[in-house]
């Protein structure tokens, strides 16, 4: 016997049947309800999490993983499946050939495998004994013709079903998740069916967990694991006798999706602006059952805008375009960040706008933060013709200077992508008026400056830093500082004040930097500040006065939006040992 084939700590191994061998009722290797009661050593053992396909078994996994990585470890199953962009060999699955695969059956690596959705899937031997050997739960996350040949191998665990609450989630879950095409959701969904009934099969499950809200399932979850970690058995009696399932027809997942993708952005819930009562209601067509939040929200909360349709089409969440792309537009090292997410503040135009774009074409989920709605909408229906597929997309009206509005905005983002939280932050939002001299400045315009720049980057910052802590989860967050940080271009002409917020940007950014490193938390900061930059800015700076920009930018060849974004994009992509802390870029022809 070869070194993948010993026999884990824990491990009874006996040759893997092929999958497809008959079901037994009473599978050998189930335990009754006395002797699995009685069941109990120091060793941890395994904890086999089965469900049908999106019924939250990863979402569940991950969650007990993250929480306790001395204490859980995932059984990495090989698969003849293509990788998701975001996903990584050897931490999400060994990828691998059918070829390969049929020569590792006869060599006999696997505990067990099965062709499920059209793919072999199988758990080796040596994934199992890996983590059980390391003195930690095993967690598999197998399909339920999996979890019949574990009981076969004598495998010493605790057999969870994960059921979803309905068809309709579980099709509503697929479609959310974004990673299959309709055809492939359909499939699962069929088979989806039919893996439900196993639930009544005797012996084969040691308890029944329904994933409707994930927080509750999380408990029931992590005690059943608690009893994993310390060797015991399943508790009596926690699969009912018989489970009664009614016989819905499969929801038509086209027109699910279609719906879903309307219906997502809103679902976050939340109301418009105070500020802006105008654009409280959606302007694309109202989804079918706009979630109860969305009317009854207290005034000051952030609102997501309804997406308009999409097509039907699902396609990868974590990077559809980037694979259709064949990766091409993805700058190296920028792959860690596939599938996660990144919020731009100031989306509606400029630097902003080019930025979603960069990030959602990359991979990335993007929050798309900023007051004007109608602006917000045009970006989604823009992120639509460029292919991206609007499950990755969340534009959020929220006016950064208002903290009500600010601190919902991680919420939103928790319940539009419940495994999620903000991995990067792009402080963007910024602006001048040009009536704001130190001689005889409007304080309004002092104090909107004030509010946007500075107090708007730090509530931003500070909602973030909060959620990233309570997920431990650090990602980066980017200032947009502006070569005003630097220096006073126009002080004779009054911009004194607008030029000091921008150089407390910078400040700011190194606080952060320094606050983090004193913290010893692997956020990383950075700075970028471009000078002239053709963008709205100038027309805001004069009241709206669109000629401005013209005038302002017609000296040379400024930068573009796109160039920024840019540089945001190579920040990103640097190594983790390195953080970019600002950088400074000029159009060539810029003298100060
Ligand atoms: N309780 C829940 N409520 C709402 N959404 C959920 C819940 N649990 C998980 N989800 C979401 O459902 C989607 C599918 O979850 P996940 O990928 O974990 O399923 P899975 O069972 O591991 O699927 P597969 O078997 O295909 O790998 C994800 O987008 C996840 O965020
Ligand atoms: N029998 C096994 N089933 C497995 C294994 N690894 C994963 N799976 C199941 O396959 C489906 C589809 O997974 P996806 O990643 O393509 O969405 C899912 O239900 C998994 O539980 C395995 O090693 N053996």
């Amino acid at each position: 016997m070869g070194a993948e084939q010993s026999v884990p700590a824990g491990v009874e191994v006996q040759p893997a049947a092929p999958a497809t061998a008959a079901p037994s009722n009473q599978p050998d290797g189930a335990q009754t309800e006395e002797s699995s009661s009685q069941q109990s050593s120091a060793m941890p053992s395994a904890l086999v999490l089965v469900g049908p396909s999106g019924v939250g078994k990863g979402t569940l996994a991950k969650r007990l993983m993250d929480g306790a990585p001395e204490r859980f470890g995932f059984s990495v199953s090989h698969t003849t499946r293509a990788p998701r962009p975001n996903e990584q060999h050897g931490v999400h699955y060994y990828y691998t050939t059918k070829e390969q695969f049929a020569k590792e059956i006869g060599e006999g690596k696997f505990l067990e495998y099965a062709e499920v959705h059209g793919n072999l899937y199988g758990t080796s031997v040596a994934a199992v004994r890996d983590v059980l050997e390391s003195g930690r739960v095993c967690i598999l996350d197998i399909d339920v013709q999996g979890a019949r040949a574990m009981r076969k191998s004598g495998l010493k665990g605790i057999f969870v079903f994960i059921a979803p609450p309905s068809l309709e989630d579980l099709a509503n879950r697929l479609a959310g998740r974004g990673t299959e095409t309709v055809e492939q959701i359909t499939r699962r969904l069929h088979n989806a069916k039919q893996e439900i009934e196993s639930i009544n099969e005797k012996g084969l499950y040691d308890y029944l967990l329904i994933n409707d809200d994930l927080e509750e399932a999380m408990k029931r979850l992590t005690a059943i694991a608690g009893r994993a970690a310390v060797g015991l058995g399943p508790e009596p009696g926690m699969v009912p006798e018989r489970v009664v399932l009614e016989d819905a027809p499969l929801p038509d997942i086209r027109a699910l999706t279609e719906q879903q993708q309307q219906q997502a952005a809103a679902s976050a819930g939340g109301a418009a602006p105070a500020s802006q009562p105008a654009e409280a209601a959606p302007a694309q067509a109202a989804p079918a059952a706009p979630a109860p939040e969305a009317s009854h929200a207290p005034e000051a909360s952030a609102a997501p805008v309804a997406a308009p349709q999409a097509n039907g089409v699902v396609v990868s969440a974590a990077s559809a375009v980037a694979e259709q792309q064949g990766m091409e537009g993805v700058p190296p090292g920028f792959e860690k960040w596939q599938g996660k997410v990144a919020l731009v503040t100031g989306a509606s135009s400029g630097i902003g706008w080019a930025t979603c774009e960069a990030l959602a074409l990359a991979g990335m989920r993007v929050v798309a933060v900023a007051r004007r709605k109608d602006r917000l909408e045009e970006l989604q229906r823009h992120m639509h013709a460029m292919g991206v597929p609007l499950v990755n997309f969340l534009p959020v009206v929220c006016d950064i200077t208002k903290e009500a509005e600010v601190a919902t905005l991680p919420k939103i983002v928790a319940k539009r992508w419940p495994e999620c939280g903000v991995d990067v932050l792009i402080n963007n939002a910024g602006m001048s008026r040009n009536d704001a001299s130190l001689f005889e400045g409007n304080i309004g315009s002092w104090v909107e400056m004030l509010s946007t720049n500075v107090l708007g980057t730090c509530m931003m910052t500070r909602a973030v830093v909060q959620d990233m802590k309570r997920r431990s989860s650090y990602g980066h967050i980017i200032n947009m500082i502006g070569l005003s940080g630097h220096r006073i271009p126009d002080g004779p002409q009054g911009g004194g004040f607008y030029c000091a917020t921008k150089s407390a940007v910078k400040t700011i950014t190194e606080g952060l930097r320094q606050e983090a490193r004193g913290a010893k938390l692997p956020l990383r900061v950075s700075g970028i500040s471009p000078g002239v930059v053709e963008t709205e800015f100038f027309a805001v700076r004069a009241f709206g006065d669109a000629d401005a920009t013209r005038k302002a930018t017609s000296a040379f060849k400024c930068l573009q939006p796109v160039d920024v974004a840019d540089a945001v994009m190579w920040c990103l992509s640097c190594p983790d040992h390195m953080e970019v802390n600002d950088i400074v870029v000029r159009p060539t022809e810029q003298l100060i």
